[in-house]
This record gives structure tokens, sequence and C-alpha cells, in this order.
């Protein structure tokens, strides 16, 4: 049988020249650098206000005008005050409360709180579990609490949109933060702590989390996140406690609170999501400029040069992943959550006019094996360091001149990247399947001119291993971008509106022959390939060599 190659269009992507290939290595190395190496966690203060000094709007609200929003600055948070439904039915209500900083009326309700708390699991390799050496921490359903504290009146949730979720410049609607809370923690000393862990997304358009401190005396307990081997650390311990500290940070960024040793560290978390906003953030939106990236002008060079032939692909692997749904319908969201380096880089590619294809990807084992990759150029990678497509796809092989039938399936496992060859029936001999390989990378792998190398190699076991809730439903996966360079440069390039780079969602089916041997009889027929996730992957048709013919 012909390997599936055949009838492709031999490669018309540009062959670059000395110039080209300088302006990659220049580009190349800007993103190896990590300057495009983002804010990945913010965080702030916001002091209590003193019951005798009431905040005053300094502009009062009438029926004709709206109130000036305050500075960030002159932010005042009221002592937050809490209730709960406690265990037993019979507690007082008047013990179910308490105010922070603690104070002589409620203050002694701490002991009531702790009492009532439950402890805290967290998901271990899809399960909740709870495991003391790994989580030692109580919490409280949002169900069974509630309290006065609300990030959205205090400008946390404005400060992390700006932060974490800028919108692009040319965008007809931005992005905005939708904050949820999630849970009360309590960790306490000795020994309360969250091992490293990734936040299990809950949905795609969940980018982040945030935690909020109550002022509470504690020692130890900083909060540390990672992202690409740089940490920030946020400790919110000692004994002055006249202030709420919070911190903000992408959820698929590695985390953990160290160890408390002494007192309560008493926590709100939220989940952050990314939603469609009005751009009347709390006064300011400062919006994303890639010009001001040393990468930029060489970007546009490259692709606004008139050799590109057709075909050209650009592929740049983010720097942080993404959450998905089920491994079988893998609904991404970008380009609206894209976080900080990726969405830059994104915004690039828009600005020079180019259509943007999103795709999961995993590493190629065929690239995996050979010993000289850390040597290769982006050019010499086009061949060889392809992303695989990242998810299952089965289909059928039929290959073997014999008298019975048979069939195997072959399956790619989504986020490994290995396969599995499945025997359902056959007579005779065990066959030698035929195994189609090029079905798993980007459109043969031929006409990718990679910006980086595929990251997210080292932190795989903890991510994928330990989130904060069990979850079937949800994982992260890497992600590339792939700007479509068209026939003579991006001077043709025709997609210049951003929302035509959102492709819509749905199924999308190809049709590819296979040749196959039947009682010595050659034949063929069309086999359809399905695809319940975007239709982002891939290209359509007519982009797509090497497919459908
Ligand atoms: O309390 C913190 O600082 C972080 C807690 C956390 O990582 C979580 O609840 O998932
Ligand atoms: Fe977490």
């Amino acid at each position: 049988m012909e390997p599936e190659q055949e009838g492709l269009p031999s490669s018309t992507s540009v062959i670059l020249d000395g110039r080209m290939l300088a302006l990659f290595k220049e580009v190349r190395s800007s993103v190896a650098e990590k300057s495009l190496e983002f804010t990945f966690a913010c965080g702030g203060a916001i002091p209590i206000q003193r019951p005798s000094s009431q905040q005053v709007d300094p502009e009062p609200a009438t029926a004709f005008s709206i109130p000036r929003t305050l500075p960030h600055s002159q932010f005042r948070s009221p002592p937050v005050q809490l209730r709960w439904d406690p265990n037993d039915a019979s507690t007082p209500s008047s013990r179910a409360k308490i105010t922070f900083p603690l104070g002589p009326s409620t203050g002694g309700n701490l002991e009531q709180l702790l009492e009532d708390m439950q402890p805290a699991t967290f998901g271990r390799a899809g399960v909740d579990v709870y495991d003391e050496a790994y989580r030692k921490a109580t919490k409280l359903d949002p169900e069974r609490f509630s309290s006065n504290f609300n990030p959205y009146e205090l400008g946390i949730v404005d400060t992390i949109a700006q932060t974490l979720l800028p919108s692009l410049r040319q965008a007809k609607q931005t992005r905005a933060v939708k904050a949820e809370l999630y849970k009360l923690n309590v960790y306490s000393g000795p020994s309360g702590k969250f091992k490293s862990h990734v936040d299990t997304p809950r949905s795609p358009s969940q980018f982040g989390s945030l935690v909020v401190c109550l002022p509470l005396e504690h020692t130890g307990g900083a909060l540390q996140v990672r992202h690409q081997g740089r940490t920030v650390t946020f400790d919110w311990s000692g004994s002055d406690q006249q202030a709420i500290r919070w911190a903000a940070f992408y959820s698929d960024c590695e985390h953990e609170v160290l160890e408390v040793s002494e007192g309560h560290r008493v926590t709100l978390t939220y989940n952050l999501y990314c939603v469609r906003g009005n751009g009347q953030l709390g006064g300011s939106c400062p919006t994303l400029d890639p010009k001001q990236l040393p990468m930029y002008e060489t970007i546009r060079e490259i692709v606004f040069d008139k050799s590109w032939g057709e075909n050209g692909y650009i592929g740049y692997h983010c720097s942080h992943t993404y959450p998905h749904t089920t491994q079988t319908t893998l609904t991404f969201l970008p380009p609206d959550n894209l976080k900080g380096a990726d969405m830059l880089m994104y915004e690039i590619f828009r600005s020079c006019g180019l259509k943007v294809l999103f795709r999961p990807s995993i590493e190629d084992p065929q690239y995996s094996a050979r010993e000289d990759r850390e040597l290769l150029e982006p050019w010499e990678m086009r061949e060889n360091a392809s992303p695989a497509l990242g998810r299952s796809r089965k289909f059928d092989m039929w290959e073997y001149e014999v008298s019975g039938g048979i069939s195997g399936t072959e399956e790619w496992d989504e986020w490994t990247g290995k396969e599995k060859m499945e025997q359902l029936s056959f007579d005779g001999d065990k066959p030698t399947p035929y195994r189609v390989s090029q079905h798993s990378r980007f459109i043969n792998g031929e006409q990718v001119y990679w910006l980086n190398k595929r990251g997210h190699e080292e932190p795989q076991v903890s991510w994928i291993s330990y989130g904060n809730q069990a979850s079937a439903q949800m994982m992260y996966s890497s992600l590339t971008l792939v700007a479509v360079v068209p026939k003579g440069g991006a001077g043709n390039a025709t997609d210049i509106g951003l929302d035509e780079a959102e492709e819509p969602e749905g199924v999308w089916q190809q049709t590819k022959v296979v040749s196959y041997h039947w009682n010595g009889e050659k034949q063929t027929f069309d086999e359809k390939v399905l695809l319940e996730g975007p239709s982002s992957w891939p290209p359509s048709s007519s982009e797509t060599p090497g497919q459908g013919s």
C-alpha cells in the first residue's frame, strides 16, 4: 500500500534565503531570551478602614452623576464579616459569626469556626483525596458561608484584568474578569500546607485563581507561584494584620502554600474566568501594544517578505498551558483566554494581518527520539519537531492481501503521544499494521517554521497528577499558535478583521482515500475522520496539503 503522502503537492513553501534565516534567528533568540515573558502573578494589600474613619465618596452619586471611581491606592476595606452554617444546628447564630481583624465581640468564635470547618481534599490522578502529607487544610464550601467581602468593590478584579488579562488593541470588545467565590480555607500551624499543584480548571474560560488572606496573625504559610523557572512569593505572615492581602495568578502555574508553623491562615479563594467586557473596567484598561516588543519589526519583515510560497506557517509554542474540555470534545477558548506572552505573540501575528490557528500539541515521539534535536535550527525543525495533534484519533487500516478480512484500530494517545495497536479481527498470522504516522502531525510537518521549541516538559508530573480538585472533565494542554502566511507574504493577506480570526466551534470531517487489497483486488474507499472539537484543527482543505485527495 502506498503511504498516504501519495498525491501530496511538493512543498511550495518559501526557501529561506540568508537574509530571512538571519531574521528568523533574531526572532528566535528574542523568544528564547524570554523577553516576551510576562507577569504571571500579581497581588496587593488593602488597608482595613478603621470604624471611626468612614469612607466618604469624594463625589456622591446623584440622579444625574455617576460617582467617580476612587484611585486604587485609596481603597479601604471595612472589617470583613463572616457568617457560616455550624455543624450542630443548635449552635446559636451569635457563635457562628466572626469579624476580621478579630475584635472583642466575635473574636472568641474563632474556635467555633475551626470546629465547623471540613477537611480540604485535592485532586490526585483524577480522584479527590485527603492526604495531610500533601495538603493539610480545612475548607467550607460557599453554600455554607457568607461574607461582606467583595473583590469587585475594592478594585481587585480591575487590577487583575489589567495585569493578567489585558485586551487587544483592535478588539471590538475587551476582555473582562469574572471572579467566582470558590472556598473558605484555613491553614493552621503547625504544618498546615498545600504542596505544589496547579488549580483544576472548571471551564475553558478559567484562566486564574485569586486568594484573599483575611487579617489574622500567623507565622509561615507563604504562597509561592512559579512559571518557567521564575518564582513569585506572597508572604502574609506576621502580627501586623491591618490589611487584606491578595494574590492572583494564572492557574496553570504551579504554586504551593509553605508550612504554617503557628496561628491560622484564613483565606477566601476565587476562580477567575475571562468574559467579554465592555471596556469600562474601573476607569482605565491598558491594552497590549505589540510594537513595543523588539521582535515586532523583525517578525513584520519576515512575514511581509514577498518570497513566501503557498502555505507558509510560522509556529509559536505557547508559554502557558490551557484548559479544555474532555479528551473527546477538546474545546479550547483562545484567543479570549490567552495569557501574557501568548496573547502578545497572537497580537503580533494579527497586527500583521495574518490568520492564526490554535492547536493543541504533544511532543512528537519521532522528534523526541532524535539525539541531535537540541541542535536543530527552527527551519530544520519543521521536518522534525511538529507538534502532534493533541487528541486521540482512531482509524481503521486495511492493508493485507489475505482471504479473510482484517481490521485494526490504531490509537494515538492524546496526551502522551504513545500509540496503541488494537487488533480487532484477522485470519491467519498476525499481520504487521501499516502505521499512518503523519496523521498526528501538523500539516505533514513540512511547512511550519517554529519560533521556539516546545516547553512544558519539566512540570508535567505534578501538573497532571495534582490539582486542587479532581476532574475528569477538564484538563490542561500545551497550545501552539500557527500563523498562516499567504503566498507573496502578509501583504497579500485578506483576513485582517480581528474577529474573523476566531474560528467557529464545530465538527470537522476529513475525507481521506485509503487503498487496500481485498481478495487480491485493490480497492479504495473514503475514510472519514471525525473531530468533534473546534474546527480550527486542521485548517480548511485548501490549506491542507496532502489531505483529502
Ligand atoms: O491559599 C493559598 O494561598 C493558595 C491555595 C491554593 O492553592 C488552592 O486552594 O488551590
Ligand atoms: Fe491552588
